[in-house]
């Protein structure tokens, strides 16, 4: 892994007028690893990935990409290269000239472009399928064909905003696992803006979560789920209930909550409440419950605890669980 793949943010502010789309910033993604930023939309992940691709300038701080302050360099010498969605591909141009593209804008000879987008289209399987336009493709050979052109500058670092969006559930989940794969086969460092928390998941060695312009938390996906940081973070990965408790607030995972039919003592690992929705999922049953201090919360059974003895909407529960599985959030 080339050390000089690392990316670094030192107090990358990004702001346009009067709005502060991204507030001073510090953040490192080591080379080689996959890096999703996540977040709800407007929170500033596709202003701070224009940022590194030098789509847009950074208003303040610096951007390294190893050793060399890639800051106020055009994007075509920074080492970078944005993937986009699928539907980005020049409709009117052969799978071969889309991906052999730019390197015709930067002068290569006719000849030397088409090897190399040849040698690309044969590296993600589309040989075969080099002089199709877009529109004669599905939509996984599209995505691939977008790879490909990305990948034709030898970029160290690649970048894509929010990828497999206009793809249909079950080709995204594919399209998932070949662009983890191409990464890991690559071992190039990627950065993957996305507002889904489980892709996120899926792909990132590095889960990026922000909110206002502000990182909320960094670090690997199982610390994320595990260990959210605050109420924020608890809430839009999902899969968490957050409760009041004598110390602040807590978040303890819906599939870590447990319910009773006995009428427990109310305290920081119990909470009385009213069962108000059941729905089956397949594998789980998930159970939205209501209580005096909080309006709804989840619980998530395996189904054959749940078939073992149903709960109905308006049984009364105890919801509970163990200390261990309490975790403080930060105020
Ligand atoms: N060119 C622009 N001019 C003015 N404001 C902008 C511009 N681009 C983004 N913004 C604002 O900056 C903030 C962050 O936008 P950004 O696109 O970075 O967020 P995002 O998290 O990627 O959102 P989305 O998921 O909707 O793309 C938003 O408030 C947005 O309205």
């Amino acid at each position: 892994m080339s050390p000089d793949a690392s990316l670094e943010l030192v107090h990358v502010t990004k702001r346009y007028g009067e709005t502060t789309a991204v507030d001073r910033i510090d953040l490192r993604i080591a080379a080689g690893s996959y890096c999703c930023l996540l977040g709800p939309s407007g929170c500033g992940k596709t202003s701070t990935l224009r940022m590194i691709a030098g789509h847009e300038i950074a208003s303040e701080g610096d951007i390294l990409l190893g050793a060399r302050n890639i800051t106020r360099l055009p994007a075509a010498e920074r080492g970078t290269a944005m993937m986009f969605q699928s539907y980005a591909l020049f409709p009117h141009l052969s799978a071969l000239d889309n991906v052999a593209f730019s390197l015709k804008m930067r002068g290569v000879d006719k000849a030397a472009r088409q090897k190399k987008a040849a040698d690309l289209l044969e590296r993600v399987s589309l040989g075969h399928l080099a002089h199709r336009k877009p529109t004669e493709m599905s939509g996984g050979q599209q995505q691939r064909v977008a790879l490909a052109r990305a990948l034709i500058t030898e970029p160290k670092v690649l970048l894509l905003d929010e990828p497999l969006s206009a793809l249909d559930p079950f080709l995204r989940i594919k399209m998932r696992a070949e662009l983890k794969g191409w990464q890991t086969a690559l071992g190039m460092t990627f950065v993957h803006v996305t507002h889904s928390q489980e892709e996120a998941m899926a792909l990132a060695d590095q889960v990026v979560v922000m909110s206002h312009g502000v990182i909320e938390q960094d670090c690997d996906p199982h610390t994320l789920f595990n260990a959210p940081r605050s109420e924020f973070v608890a809430k839009f990965i999902g899969g968490h209930n957050v409760i009041p408790s004598s110390r602040g607030k807590i978040a303890v995972r819906a599939d870590r909550t447990r319910l009773s039919r006995d009428a427990l003592p109310a305290g920081d690992t119990v909470l009385p409440a009213t069962v108000r929705g059941v729905e089956y999922q397949g594998t789980y049953v998930l159970l939205t419950l209501a209580s005096e201090p909080v309006p709804e919360f989840n619980v998530v059974l395996a189904e054959a605890e749940f078939d073992a003895a149903p709960w109905q909407p308006g049984d009364a529960a105890s919801a509970h669980w163990r200390a261990e599985d309490i975790h403080l959030l930060a105020a």
